[in-house]
C-alpha cells in the first residue's frame, strides 16, 4: 500500500495490472477507462484552447487494437460532442475497442483509412502498458506525416519499452503524455522521458493497491525537508567540515568548480586539498588550501576526483581520502582510478557515492549502459557495495539495497564542460552536512538540475554559471 506517495512512485506493469485488478473488482465495469478518458479528453481540451478551441478544430486518433486505442476512442467521443472534428485511424484493420468505437461513432466521430487533409492535435492511443517495442510500419508512416502536430499520448508513448524506458526501436515522441493511475519506468527515465514530454498525471484510484514502487521521483518538499540547516547553537566545525580533492595543475578549474558547488552546500568549513591550492586559494578567500589531503586535517565527508589526474600522486590522494573513513563522493578521475583498482573500496565502513555518466560508467562496469538505466545502475551499486548516481537527463539515484530514485530536474543545459564537478562538490557539502548519503545524492542532483534550468533562462549555461546560480536556487525554491 502506497497510497499517500502514489503521485511520486513509479511502478512496473505487472504491478499496475495487480493494482487496476484490485480496483476494478470493485467498481462498475467500464469505470476506470471513463475516468482514463473524461481526463484525457479534458487535457486534450485544455491544450486545444490554447489554439483557438475543441469546438472546428482537427483531431486524429491513432487507434490500436487494445484498452489504450479504447482509451483514445471514449476521450475522442467527448471532443466530438463538443464540436471537434475527430477522425480515428485504425493501425490494425478491423480491430479497436469494440464499445469505445461505438460511442466514438455514436459521439458523431468517424473511422478513416487515411489522414484528413489537416489535423490540429494527434491522440498517440496505438499502445500502453500492453505494448512491446517498437511500431508497427503504417504507424510510423502515419508519424512521419503528422510530424509536427502537437502529439499527446495515452498512458505512455507507444513504442517505448514500458518497464526500462528504452527506445530500442521507432517510438512516439509525444508534447504532452497523460499517463494514468501511476508513473511507469517509459516516462520517468531513459530515452522514454525524453518522449514522453511533459507527463500529466491522472489518479484513477490506483493508490491503495500498489505494492512498494520500483523507483522513486523526489519532490521539491523533499528536498525543502532533508536538505540541512544551521541550529543557533552550530559553529562552523559542527555545520560539516568538506575536504575537497579535484582539480590539478593541468586541469585547476576542475578544483574551482568543486568548490564552487561545495559552498553552496551547507557544510561550514570547506579544506581543499590538491595541486591545484594556488588557484583556490585566489578564488576563495574563504577555503584553508594544502596541497596534500594527508596534511588537510579532519573533516566529516570527502569530494574525491573532478580533474584530479590518473597518476601516481592522484592514487595516493584517493587512498589517503579514503584511509579517513568518512563518507565520500568519487567522481571522474577517482572514478577512473577506482576501475583500475576495484578492491580499493572492499571493507570500507563509510557511504561512498559513485557519479559516473555513461563512459565512466563503461569503465566500471566493463560494459555500456544499455535500456535499462535503472538495472545498470543497480548492479553497480550491488557489485561496489556504493550509492550510485548514474547521470542522464533522468539521473538515476540507487543505493545498494536497491532504493531507486529519478531526479526530474534535469534539462539538457546540464550536459557542459565542468558541471560534474559542480554536482560533485555539491554532493560532498550535503554528505558533510550530515545528509543520508541517499538523499544526500537526490538533493545534490535535484538542486544541481533547478540551478541548470534556471541558468537557462538567461542564456547559454556554463558549469559556472550553474554554481553560481545554486545559492539563488536555494534561496528562493528551497529556502535555505
Ligand atoms: N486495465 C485498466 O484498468 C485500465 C487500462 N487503461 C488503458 O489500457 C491500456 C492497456 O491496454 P491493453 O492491455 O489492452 O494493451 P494495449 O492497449 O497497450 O495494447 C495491447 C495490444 O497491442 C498489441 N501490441 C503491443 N505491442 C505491439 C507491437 N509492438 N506491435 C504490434 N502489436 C502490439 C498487443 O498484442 C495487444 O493486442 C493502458 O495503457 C491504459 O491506456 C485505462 O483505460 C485505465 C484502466
Ligand atoms: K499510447
Amino acid at each position: 500500500m502506497w497510497q499517500e506517495r502514489s503521485m511520486s512512485g513509479v511502478w512496473k506493469v505487472a504491478a499496475v495490472r495487480d493494482a487496476e485488478a484490485a480496483l476494478m473488482a470493485r467498481l462498475p465495469e467500464g469505470t476506470l477507462m471513463a475516468r482514463a478518458a473524461g481526463a484525457l479528453a479534458a487535457r486534450i481540451g485544455r491544450l486545444l484552447g490554447d489554439t483557438g478551441g475543441v469546438y472546428g478544430s482537427h483531431v486524429t486518433l491513432l487507434v490500436g487494437a487494445g484498452d489504450n486505442g479504447g482509451d483514445a476512442l471514449y476521450a475522442g467521443a467527448v471532443l466530438a460532442e463538443r464540436g471537434a472534428r475527430v477522425t480515428a485511424i485504425e493501425i490494425f484493420a478491423g480491430r479497436h475497442h469494440v464499445a469505445a468505437g461505438e460511442a466514438f461513432v455514436a459521439a458523431g466521430g468517424r473511422f478513416a483509412g487515411r489522414l484528413p487533409e489537416h489535423t490540429d492535435l494527434v491522440v498517440d492511443g496505438i499502445f500502453g502498458i500492453g505494448g512491446r517495442p517498437g511500431l508497427p510500419p503504417a504507424a510510423v508512416d502515419l508519424l512521419a506525416r503528422l510530424a509536427g502536430v502537437t502529439t499527446v499520448a495515452v498512458d505512455v508513448p507507444s513504442g517505448v519499452e514500458v518497464d526500462t524506458g528504452a527506445v530500442s526501436a521507432p517510438a512516439v515522441k509525444a508534447d504532452v503524455t497523460v499517463t494514468f493511475g501511476c508513473r511507469k519506468p517509459a516516462t520517468s527515465v531513459g530515452a522514454g522521458a525524453v518522449h514522453s514530454g511533459l507527463v500529466e498525471f491522472v489518479d484513477i484510484g490506483l493508490g491503495p493497491y500498489l505494492p512498494e514502487p520500483h523507483a522513486i521521483i523526489p519532490t521539491i518538499e523533499d528536498i525543502r525537508r532533508w536538505w540541512p540547516r544551521p541550529s543557533p547553537y552550530d559553529d562552523k566545525y559542527t555545520r560539516g567540515v568538506l575536504g575537497v580533492c579535484a582539480g590539478s595543475y593541468r586541469y585547476p578549474g576542475a578544483g574551482e568548480l568543486a568548490v564552487a558547488g561545495a559552498l553552496a552546500g551547507p557544510a561550514g568549513y570547506i579544506r581543499y586539498a590538491g595541486t591545484a591550492a594556488r588557484h583556490v586559494r585566489y578564488r576563495f578567500p574563504e577555503v584553508v588550501t594544502k596541497d596534500r589531503v594527508a596534511d588537510a586535517g579532519r573533516v566529516q565527508a570527502w569530494t574525491v576526483g573532478p580533474g584530479m589526474g590518473t597518476d601516481s600522486v592522484a592514487a595516493s590522494q584517493l587512498s589517503s581520502a579514503l584511509d579517513e573513513g568518512v563518507p565520500m563522493c568519487l567522481d571522474a578521475d577517482g572514478l577512473t582510478l577506482l576501475a583500475a583498482e576495484p578492491y580499493l573500496l572492499t571493507g570500507r565502513g563509510a557511504a561512498t557515492v559513485l557519479t559516473p555518466h555513461d563512459r565512466e560508467y563503461a569503465r566500471l562496469a566493463g560494459r555500456c549502459t544499455g535500456d535499462d538505466r535503472i538495472g545498470d545502475a543497480r548492479e553497480l551499486a550491488e557489485r561496489f557495495d556504493c550509492i550510485v548516481l548514474l547521470k542522464g537527463y533522468r539521473t538515476v539515484i540507487v543505493d545498494p539495497r536497491g532504493l531507486t530514485y529519478l531526479n526530474p530536474t534535469g534539462d539538457p543545459a546540464l550536459a557542459t564542460a565542468g558541471s560534474g564537478d559542480v554536482l560533485a562538490g555539491l554532493l560532498g557539502a550535503l554528505l558533510a552536512g550530515g545528509l543520508r548519503a541517499d538523499r544526500a545524492a537526490i538533493a545534490a542532483a535535484f538542486v544541481h538540475g533547478l540551478a541548470g534550468r534556471e541558468a537557462a533562462r538567461t542564456g547559454p549555461v556554463t558549469a559556472w554559471r550553474i554554481a553560481t546560480t545554486l545559492p539563488l536556487v536555494l534561496g528562493e525554491m528551497i529556502g535555505v
